[in-house]
Order: C-alpha cells, then sequence, then structure tokens
C-alpha cells in the first residue's frame, strides 16, 4: 500500500502530513494536535475551522486538542484534581498541554498503516504552577481505522489526581440533521442547566447550544449523518464519560477562530474521563485512554 510522510509548516506550526492507502492525516507537533482526518471514502471525519489560527502556544480550532490534566474549567474540577494547580483562579480551560510543543519519539510504517508517537514530560519541561512528574504519550495510528492512545505515567512518589478528554471536532453535513446514537438512558450533566442531571431518552438530536457531560457511557457511539449517507463510529476503552457539544448561533460569535456559521457543519464527542470518572493515577502507574474512528455507509 502507497504510503508518504512529509513535514509541512503551517504558520508557525511544524505538521506531519501523512496518505496511507488513500486516506490522509495531518498532526501538528504543538499539542500532538490532529488537525484534518480524512478517510479514503467520503467527507473528512474530522473538522477544522476554516478560520484557524496556526500560531505558537494557540490551540487550533478544530481537529483533536488534547485535554489535561484537567478538562475544562478547572474549578469545576474535584478538589483533589483543583488542588494539583498552584495557581486555581489563573488555571486554563482545558488544562495545560494543548497548546505546549510535544516532542515526535516515533514515526514508523509498517503493512497496516502508520504510528506517530508524541511525548510531553514534564521532567524536559516543567511546569512552575503544577508540580508533578508525568509523562504524556499520544500514539496515533492511521491504518483503515484512526486510532489514538493516550496515556498518562506518572513518575512521581505521590498520587496523581487527573481529568483529560480527546476533544474531536466531527464534521457533518448539517447538526439539524445528524443524531448521536448509543447514549439513550444515559444520565448526563447540562451543564446550560445550572449542572443539573438529566436522563437521555432515545438517540441525541440537536436544536440549540448543546453541553452535556454524559455519565457512564458505552463503550461504543456513533453519529449517523442521513445527507452524507454515512455513519461515524468510535469505539473507546478507558474512558466511561463523554462530552456533547455544540456552540450554536450566539456562542459561536464568541469564539475563536470559529465562523459566524460554522456551528452548522461540526460537532465534538469528547472521551473524557471527568468528574466521577477522573483518575488518580498511584505512584509509577500509568493509564491508556483509547479512542478508534472510522465511518460507514448508511
Ligand atoms: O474554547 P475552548 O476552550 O476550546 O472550549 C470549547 C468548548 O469545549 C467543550 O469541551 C466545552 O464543553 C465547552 O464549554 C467549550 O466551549
Amino acid at each position: 500500500m502507497s504510503t508518504t510522510n512529509e513535514r509541512i509548516q503551517l504558520g508557525d506550526l511544524v505538521c506531519w502530513r501523512i496518505h496511507h492507502a488513500g486516506a490522509e492525516l495531518l498532526v501538528s507537533e504543538q499539542g500532538a494536535q490532529i488537525l484534518r482526518y480524512k478517510p479514503t471514502k467520503g467527507e473528512p471525519l474530522i473538522w477544522l475551522s476554516e478560520e484557524a489560527a496556526y500560531e505558537t502556544g494557540k490551540s487550533v480550532r478544530g481537529g483533536v486538542p488534547v485535554c489535561w490534566p484537567w478538562f475544562g474549567d478547572l474549578q469545576r474540577n474535584p478538589d483533589a484534581i483543583r488542588a494539583t494547580y498552584t495557581r486555581p483562579d489563573q488555571a486554563p480551560a482545558h488544562g495545560l498541554v494543548r497548546d505546549q510543543a510535544w516532542q515526535l519519539i516515533g514515526l514508523n510504517t509498517e503493512e497496516d498503516g502508520v504510528t506517530l508517537s508524541f511525548a510531553f514530560d514534564t521532567a524536559a519541561q516543567p511546569i512552575a504552577e503544577w508540580p508533578h512528574a508525568a509523562e504524556l504519550q499520544l500514539d496515533i495510528h492511521l491504518g483503515e481505522r484512526l486510532k489514538l492512545i493516550l496515556t498518562t505515567r506518572n513518575l512521581g512518589d505521590n498520587e496523581l489526581p487527573i481529568s483529560q478528554a480527546l476533544h474531536t471536532y466531527f464534521a457533518v453535513s448539517d447538526i439539524r440533521k445528524v443524531q448521536i446514537e448509543g447514549l439513550d438512558a444515559c444520565r448526563y450533566v447540562d451543564t446550560l442547566q445550572d449542572w443539573k442531571k438529566v436522563r437521555q431518552k432515545g438517540p441525541v438530536t440537536f436544536s440549540g447550544e448543546t453541553d452535556r457531560i454524559y455519565l457512564d457511557t458505552p463503550q461504543q457511539l456513533s453519529i449517523v449523518d442521513p445527507l452524507w449517507k454515512r455513519r461515524i463510529v468510535m469505539r473507546s476503552e478507558g474512558s466511561a464519560s463523554a462530552v456533547v457539544w455544540n456552540p450554536w448561533i450566539a456562542k459561536a460569535k464568541r469564539l475563536s477562530q470559529f465562523a459566524d456559521d460554522a456551528w452548522q457543519g461540526m460537532l465534538c464527542i469528547e472521551h473524557a474521563n471527568v468528574l466521577d470518572d477522573s483518575l488518580i493515577l498511584a505512584p509509577g502507574a500509568e493509564y491508556r485512554l483509547d479512542v478508534t474512528l472510522w465511518s460507514q455507509a448508511l
């Protein structure tokens, strides 16, 4: 099978463009952030903003940002996670690594695809306000499917509490026409209704701003997209919570790197370990969160 790997520069960012058997993957070394993924047939699976900025120290809008060592607003995290950061009142949303330089530690081509591995190690890049010894690794395998493996290693002498998410932006034909399957009967926290707990009935559909944390989620979810005649399937291991987000009209106008009408063609499903599904890693322990994505014709 034909495979090509190219190192390219997009604005300030060093990126890797991989082609394998007709599929295309684009990954930025900053944040180890997947920016684009288009399988062999059909529309891209991963959404990337047409207003994306490729700048040092700024997370790119779209793709798959890595949220770690906390997800979302630190103040909404369990006490033990809040206590890991020395300046909680100034904590950035979604943790500390999505806009940082990661190291490319492997680029291997095999018969069934290409694996890119990136690492972020606090020994090499200490964070003054987060004084913990930890290593984070993201392995990205492009084959017939796209597989992400996010591994955290606690290299310190104390327990390490974290929350995290793979904040995947999916491309859809029209947000008003798609639905998410797999979450029927799951409880969720509706962050737009004062963090009230609600039970999902049937598939998830969209008719306004949506920002929810689903709990006790199953391993397989899918987005059914009738106009593009496809189903995007996600299979995860090591995650029992998932964030579902679409900003809709008003919030779209407030978001950086986001066109006013872009909410119509995207949605996020973020495989996570948040709230009760947050993690405490013992000294020396490692934890793996895996997500595999592919599309099927409807
Ligand atoms: O603008 P950011 O920091 O990338 O966050 C985007 C969105 O990320 C989602 O995970 C949150 O649930 C939303 O509340 C948030 O707006």
